[in-house]
């Protein structure tokens, strides 16, 4: 038998699979098929998820284990933050750490232990890398880049954009509340996600707003997947834009974000040319689920046991009280 966990990072859901506990791992293919088929709401596995979580191990020093990302769609991503969080306290668990590295496509990040949120809520800080504001590191074509806080005539009018890989690709815009709230948000992210001149990989949208000093409200339709209640690397990305719009030379910024999930921390650092980006948030287990090594391959999920943690109760009460504070 197979073991899988239920996770999310400020409520963008997840499932965790260890290729290390298989007798025979799946291949990518069977790993696309995974995904596509358990993230989908309509195969009923506890109303589906934003995608797969891969662990595997990793040779790398100080690496205590390897993550790969596969979207709701099946697509592959170099990275994802509120992912990596629960991939952190799935290593941090099993290998009895609390600060080590994990793999990833692009970097060996660093992943800390925090203090619970609140008794019930385990938190991560993970290191957001590498970062490039270069056209053909997102890749974006046929508009001129570093793109930072400029309007774009095919996309929303009287809105300006920035555009960051981090490594995964995103489009940025601050605006007013409602129309970070509106259907633009859909709107923009599915006519960047089809085929289009600019971005020819896809790419994360976020559009943002700022309530005060260091206090941002972020809302993104992923590549891949579509509107998520949080996008962990978005929002990291977003609290990046912010403080560039707001300082001139270096900065070492704390960032509160709100996000229809929750909320998470960032911590943005610029020395000189030099950017440092963190993430710190919950990491929850929601649910453990149980299935044959042979239906993992085949993608059928008719016999899947499921279990819950008991978590979930324990998050939703940290939100009520984000509502009323
Ligand atoms: N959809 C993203 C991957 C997941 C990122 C997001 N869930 C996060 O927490 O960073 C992409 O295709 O680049």
């Amino acid at each position: 038998m197979a073991n899988l966990l239920k996770v999310h990072g400020s409520e963008n859901q997840f499932f965790i699979l260890d290729q290390t506990t298989l007798h025979q791992k799946l291949n990518d293919n069977e790993l696309k098929q995974l995904a596509q088929t358990i993230a989908d709401p309509k195969n009923n596995v506890l109303n589906g998820a934003d995608g797969l979580l891969v662990v595997d191990s990793s040779s790398h020093p100080g690496a205590l284990g390897k993550m790969r990302v596969f979207n709701a769609d099946g697509s592959e991503a170099s990275m994802c933050g509120n992912g990596l969080r629960t991939v952190s306290r799935y290593l941090a668990q099993k290998f009895n750490q609390t600060h080590f590295k994990v793999e990833t496509n692009d970097a060996d990040l660093d992943v800390q232990r925090e203090a619970d949120i609140v008794e019930g809520i385990p938190a991560f800080s993970v290191q957001i890398s590498p970062i490039s504001f270069d056209g053909k590191s997102l890749p974006l074509e046929n508009l001129k880049t570093p793109l930072i806080d400029q309007p774009v005539d095919d996309f929303i009018s009287g809105l300006e954009y920035s555009a960051v890989a981090v490594p995964n690709p995103h489009l940025i815009s601050f605006m007013g509340m409602d129309q970070v709230k509106s259907d633009d948000l859909v709107h923009l992210g599915t006519m960047l996600n089809k085929k289009n001149p600019y971005f020819t990989d896809g790419v994360n949208v976020s559009f943002a707003n700022v309530m005060d000093e260091n206090e941002l409200f972020v809302r993104t339709f992923e590549r891949g997947v579509g509107l998520t209640n949080a996008c962990g690397t978005g929002m990291t990305a977003t609290s990046l834009i912010y403080e560039i719009l707001t300082h001139d030379g270096d900065f070492d910024e704390l960032v509160n974000v709100y996000n229809p999930g929750g909320m998470v921390r960032t911590h943005i650092k610029r020395t000189g040319d030099q950017y440092e980006l963190h993430l710190i948030g919950n990491a929850t287990f929601t649910n453990k689920l149980t299935i044959s090594e042979d239906d993992l391959h085949n993608s059928n999920l008719n016999q899947i046991q499921i279990s819950d943690t008991g978590e979930e109760r324990d998050y939703q009460n940290f939100i009520k009280q984000l509502q009323t504070n």
